[in-house]
């Protein structure tokens, strides 16, 4: 897992890199644009292009006239720096990096007012006014300018986070920062990338390692992680010699009506996939022959009104919710499961059933698994306006119940009991079709049931269900639920050791 660090923490690792290695703060802040630079180059390899780099006059700003003359040194000739001097503080190492520019042929430009500013002709811009030192929210004359910049319409590259850009914590819609094309950012993602308001800022990012040390940055105290390939290499089992059925466990999927008997489908096609050894779908009569005819290898629990679970124990893995629609029957089921008192997966329409009886949300089991998307999520504990604070609830009602939360988005939030909250990268928007939660709710399912932890069956489902969308993507528009959940078998068999 990757420990995310807010601009804070960032700065300390600087601090502590600069005071524990051979290195310089001014040569430090010289890596950092070299990384920069290369990944520029890489999408930006003609030269002949011209650049307006804008410079605050903090670190952001220093690297910027490092930028400016590692650009020249690689080929770009017409190169603009635009000093912002809004503010008579300056850092120590943008006031080198501005001598070492003045000695340069570098063309340079003050900008004393942002009415100063005319209409630059540069094909590309680089934004280096303020980075992750943003301590507000930007007014004044500097508003004026980036909203100018803006304006110009020209592909804008953020060196480390978009100036006006909060790095952490919550963020409107009323953003007035620079919209960047591309940030290159340092050594980690800012969290704010994961939120879906982040797309008001910048199009894409990529993170450049800069030399801080990693050490001294994974042990930093933090809620928030970012897993990876090799967490869930390391989390995943092999299928054992000698193993069989009811090693793998027995999932139990209570889902489907007759409008949507494809919920169950699809959440069972993809128990069955992910490795359950076996998997009994919880349904109404009507979809019988659907199952039988779709997945042989799934039994049938037909479902009516007066259905009780006989027995919850003998399934390592029960999950109720997709398609299932609401009555007072399903109401009164799921009722009688939380009586059980057995760490169940919810998701869907169990999870709007719980939304309409806020009692029966104290009760749900230790250990459960909830899966809601934003508007299910906002249902069961209020309307957020902004999706910072809509984690800081999933954060601490995780903590309060002692469940998993999976807040689903194209980086979906895994909220665990222990208050931290580790952040799924895989999946895209070709995934965006109706379907895919029931696949991961039954990927979910399957984990449980073959005695991953709820917070380890949780952290690994996002991923490969993620992961399997990315590769299906690779050549389609589109990605539809039952594409993902019949590769996810072949996907894990290139993660598990
Ligand atoms: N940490 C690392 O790992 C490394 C970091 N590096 C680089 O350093 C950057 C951070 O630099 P930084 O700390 O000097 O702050 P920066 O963003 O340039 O701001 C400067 C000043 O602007 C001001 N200011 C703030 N908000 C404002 C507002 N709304 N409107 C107007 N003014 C505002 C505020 O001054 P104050 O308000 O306190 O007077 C602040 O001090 C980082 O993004 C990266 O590029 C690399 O070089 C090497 C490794
Ligand atoms: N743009 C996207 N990027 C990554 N994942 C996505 C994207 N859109 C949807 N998904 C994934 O698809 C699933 C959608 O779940 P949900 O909204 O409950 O779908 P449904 O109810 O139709 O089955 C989530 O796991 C979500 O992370």
């Amino acid at each position: 897992m990757q420990t995310l660090l807010t601009s804070t923490q960032m700065r300390l690792a600087d601090e502590f890199t600069i005071a524990n290695k051979p290195i310089a703060s001014i040569d430090l802040m010289e890596t950092a644009a070299r990384a920069f630079v290369k990944v520029f180059l890489r999408n930006e390899f003609d030269t002949n292009k011209s650049v307006a780099i804008f410079c605050g006059k903090g670190n952001n700003g220093g690297d910027g006239l490092a930028i400016a003359h590692l650009l020249l040194n690689n080929g770009y000739e017409n190169i603009k720096v635009y000093v912002i001097n809004f503010s008579k503080k300056k850092s120590a190492d943008f006031a080198i990096n501005l001598q070492r520019l003045d000695e340069s042929r570098c063309k340079k430009v003050v900008i004393d007012r942002a009415t100063d500013f005319k209409n630059i002709k540069a094909d590309i811009i680089i934004d280096a006014i303020l980075g992750s030192g943003l301590n507000k929210a930007l007014e004044g004359e500097y508003a004026e300018l980036v909203k100018q910049i803006n304006n110009l319409n020209k592909k804008v590259y953020s060196v480390d986070v978009p100036t006006g850009f909060f790095a952490e914590g919550r963020l409107t819609a009323d953003y007035n920062g620079i919209v960047a094309y591309k940030t290159i950012c340092f050594q980690r993602p800012k969290i704010s990338f994961f939120f879906p308001e982040s797309k008001l800022a910048t199009k894409s990012y990529e993170v450049v390692e800069i030399g801080l040390d990693e050490d001294f940055v994974q042990k930093q105290e933090s809620e928030f992680y970012l897993v990876e390939k090799k967490d869930i290499e390391k989390i995943l089992k092999p299928r054992e010699n000698f193993s069989h059925k009811g090693t793998y466990g027995h999932a139990l999927i209570i889902a489907g009506n007759s409008n949507t008997m494809g919920a169950a489908l699809l959440s069972s096609m993809a128990c069955l996939h992910t490795g359950a050894g076996l998997t009994t779908a919880c349904i109404p009569q009507s979809g019988l022959i659907a199952l039988n005819a779709t997945l042989p290898e799934v039994m049938a629990l037909p479902r009516d009104e007066y259905t009780r679970i006989e027995n919850p124990t003998k399934y390592q893995a029960i999950a109720i919710g997709p398609g299932l629609g609401i009555s007072a029957e399903h109401e009164r089921l799921l009722e009688s499961l939380f009586a059980a008192n057995l760490p169940l997966i919810i998701d869907a329409d169990a999870l709007n059933i719980l939304s309409e009886r806020p009692d029966l949300i104290e009760k749900i089991p230790e250990q459960s698994i909830l899966t809601p998307h934003m508007k299910e999520f906002d249902r069961l504990f209020g309307e957020h306006s902004n999706w910072w604070d809509r984690l800081q609830t999933a954060k601490n009602q995780s903590v309060r119940l002692k469940i998993v939360i999976v807040l689903k988005n194209q980086y979906t939030f895994v909220c665990s009991p222990n208050g931290k909250v580790y952040i799924n990268p895989t999946g895209n928007p070709a995934m965006a079709q109706g379907g895919m939660g029931d696949v991961l709710t039954g990927i979910i399912a399957a984990f449980v049931a073959q005695k991953y932890s709820s917070l380890n069956a949780a952290i690994l489902a996002c991923f490969v269900h993620g992961q399997t969308g990315d590769q299906l993507a690779d050549d389609k528009f589109v990605v539809t639920a039952s594409q993902v959940a019949k590769e996810i078998s072949g996907v894990i068999k290139t993660m598990v050791p």
